[in-house]
């Protein structure tokens, strides 16, 4: 059996590609063949231009996000993260820090694009974005559409090789960025998903774009989002999840602490010394207290 790639999903159809680049639709056999963009599959041609998925590899890692309800799978086998934050709309600082905790909670490195640096916002926006250059996170800045060929690059070095997710609230230019540095895109999308898409060229599903004739160095778009759940995750956890907080952490008198209200502990002893932001440390109450909170 053929080895193929998932590059897209349309409810229970998917996109995969096969070894020679070759797009078809398949369907998944049963529930043990559940995947997502991103997936390696073990799949079999039905007819031309239709396939069966029999099995799903086993995954390097999964980018997800989970709420209450229900768990939403962004992409697996992923190399690196881009969160990309504009100057306007302005972002949601919980849903930026929440990305970044997914990811460092399934083991997928990450990285921040503020775009739209042309706009006289920019200094407001890159102040709330210090304390990530605190703690250790590269975070770039791009001005997509005024600014094409310096932000395209800033990317290329860094995306050269790798498989990079894109993710980042609507209207922030993740269409520019991916139109910038794939000018194929619309036909990497193709006419089978277009045809599957009922003709909608907005991103209403996760698309897998590669940038170069070798394969070797790719885009994951995916659309924007309201929630960002961490139900995956254990309270006790967070903190390990956050660099600016575990980097003090160990200095707590109790082995459990929560750094909420125990005393001697060394997060809110680096919190009155400004050493870990108040925004991060109000983000942390409120993921700690939605995780605490009863599962129905
Ligand atoms: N001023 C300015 N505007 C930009 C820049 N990059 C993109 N834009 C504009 O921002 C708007 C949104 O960009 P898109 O690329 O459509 O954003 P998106 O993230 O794909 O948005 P959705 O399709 O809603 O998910 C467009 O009007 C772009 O032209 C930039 O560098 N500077
Ligand atoms: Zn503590």
């Amino acid at each position: 059996m053929d080895l193929g790639l998932v590059v897209r999903g349309h409810g229970r159809h998917y996109i995969v590609e096969d070894s020679e680049g070759r797009r078809r639709v398949c369907h998944p056999r049963g529930k043990k063949s559940d995947c997502v963009v991103g997936d390696q599959v073990r799949w079999a041609e039905v007819s031309a231009d239709e396939g069966v998925i029999e099995a799903v590899e086993p995954r390097r890692n999964l980018l997800f996000r989970q709420d209450e309800w229900k768990t939403k799978s962004f992409a697996a086998n992923l190399d690196q993260l881009l969160v990309l934050v504009a100057v306007e709309p302005v972002f949601s600082e919980s849903q930026l820090a929440r990305a970044l905790i997914a990811a460092e909670s399934a083991g997928i490195s990450a990285r921040v694009a503020l775009n739209k640096t042309d706009l006289p916002g920019v200094a407001a926006q890159r102040e709330r974005l210090q304390p990530y250059r605190d703690m250790g996170l590269t975070v770039m800045e791009l001005a997509l559409r005024e600014s094409p060929e310096a932000s395209a690059e800033a990317l290329r070095p860094w995306l050269q090789g790798k498989r990079t997710f894109v993710l980042g609230p609507s209207g922030t230019g993740k269409s520019t960025l991916i139109n910038l540095l794939i000018p194929d895109a619309q036909a990497q999308v193709g006419d089978i998903s277009q045809a599957l898409n009922s003709g909608r060229h907005t991103t209403t599903t996760t698309q897998w774009y590669w940038m170069d004739a070798a394969r070797e160095t790719a885009l994951i778009d995916s659309p924007g989002f309201q929630e960002f759940g961490l139900r995956q995750i254990e309270p006790a956890q967070l903190p390990l999840l956050m660099p600016d907080l575990r980097r003090h952490a160990g200095g707590c008198r109790f082995y459990n602490c929560t750094h909420l209200h125990e005393p001697g502990c060394g997060v809110r002893a680096a919190l009155e010394a400004g050493e870990i932001s108040a925004s991060r440390y109000r983000i942390y109450g409120e993921i700690f207290e939605e995780l605490s909170s009863k599962r129905w």
